[in-house]
C-alpha cells in the first residue's frame, strides 16, 4: 500500500506554495492560545469569567513522515488543536504555519485554498454525502480544485484501491460498513495529495479490529506526509511515532 498516493493531481498553478526547505514541518504551531465564549462558540479574544481557554500556549511541529498522536481527557483541547492545525480555525495568540504559511495572515479565501491544497481532514463521523457513491465522495475535493472529470474518476479509483475498497466504488455510504465508510473518508482526505492529514477520533465509531486497520492505514500514510490523529484510545495512540499529551489546554508531554 506504500507510496501509491503521492504526486499526480496538480492541474493548475499552486496558490499556496510550500516552504522550499525539504525539512520544513508540514505544520508548526508556536505558543498557541484559543479561547471560546461558553455557550455560543464565538471568538472572545479576552479572558474573563465567561470565556474558556481551550488552548494555552501549545507548541508543536509535525514533519513529513511523522505520525503524531494527540492524547488527553475529554475537554483537554484536542479538537481545538486539530482545527487549528488543519487551518479550519485561527489562534487568538501564537502562530500556526501550514506548509510554511502563517494562517492568521491569510484571508478566509486564501485559508480555504491552503486547506484544499495542503490538508486532508478526517472526522469521527466520516461526513460522507449519502446520495453519492464512494468514488464520487472521494472525488469531491477535486471538483473544488477544477480537476477534469476523467482525471477525478481515475484518482478516486486509485485512492479507493489504496484503502482496500477497489470493489466498493459504486456503493453509497449507506451500503458500506463503518470501517469502510471511514476508509472512504481517508481516501477523500488524500484526494489532493496533501502534505498533512489531520484526523479527530477517526476510530471513535469503529469496533477495535476495524479501528486497528484504520490506524495501520494512517501509519502507512505517514510514510511521506505529516499525520496527526487525536484520540482517547490507547490502541490508536500506540500506532503513532510519538504522542503529544494535553491537559486543560496545555501540553504536558
Ligand atoms: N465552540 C465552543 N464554544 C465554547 N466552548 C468550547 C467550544 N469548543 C470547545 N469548547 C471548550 O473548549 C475546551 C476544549 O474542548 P475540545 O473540544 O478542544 O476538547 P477535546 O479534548 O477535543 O474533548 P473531547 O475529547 O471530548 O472531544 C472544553 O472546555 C470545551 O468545553
Amino acid at each position: 500500500m506504500r507510496d501509491t498516493t503521492r504526486g499526480t493531481v496538480r492541474t493548475e498553478p499552486d496558490a499556496s506554495p510550500a516552504s522550499d526547505d525539504p525539512d520544513a514541518p508540514a505544520v508548526s504551531c508556536r505558543d498557541v492560545v484559543r479561547e471560546y465564549t461558553r455557550g455560543d462558540g464565538s471568538l472572545l479574544g479576552r479572558s474573563d469569567g465567561r470565556s474558556v481557554r481551550a488552548l494555552d500556549g501549545v507548541s508543536l511541529d509535525v514533519h513529513p513522515g511523522e505520525f503524531v498522536g494527540v492524547a488527553g481527557t475529554s475537554g483537554s483541547g484536542k479538537s481545538t488543536l486539530l482545527h487549528l492545525l488543519a487551518a479550519l480555525d485561527t489562534p487568538d495568540a501564537g502562530t500556526v504555519r501550514v506548509a510554511g504559511r502563517d494562517v492568521a495572515t491569510l484571508s478566509r479565501r486564501e485559508r480555504t485554498r491552503l486547506r484544499l491544497d495542503r490538508v486532508g481532514v478526517v472526522f469521527q463521523r466520516f461526513h460522507l454525502l449519502p446520495a453519492l457513491s464512494a468514488a464520487a465522495n472521494v472525488a469531491l475535493p477535486l471538483i473544488e480544485r477544477g480537476v477534469a472529470k476523467r482525471r477525478r474518476q481515475e484518482r478516486a479509483s486509485q485512492l479507493l484501491e489504496t484503502v482496500g475498497l477497489a470493489d466498493r466504488e459504486t456503493h453509497r455510504p449507506g451500503a458500506l460498513s463503518g470501517g469502510e465508510q471511514q476508509r472512504v473518508a481517508v481516501a477523500r482526505a488524500l484526494a489532493t495529495d496533501p502534505g498533512l492529514v489531520v484526523a479527530d477520533e477517526p476510530t471513535g465509531e469503529l469496533d477495535s479490529d476495524t479501528g486497528a486497520r484504520v490506524i495501520e492505514l494512517f501509519a502507512d500514510l505517514a510514510d511521506d506526509r505529516g499525520v496527526v490523529v487525536a484520540s482517547h484510545d490507547d490502541q490508536v495512540l500506540s500506532g503513532a511515532d510519538r504522542v503529544v499529551r494535553l491537559r486543560d489546554g496545555a501540553r504536558v508531554a
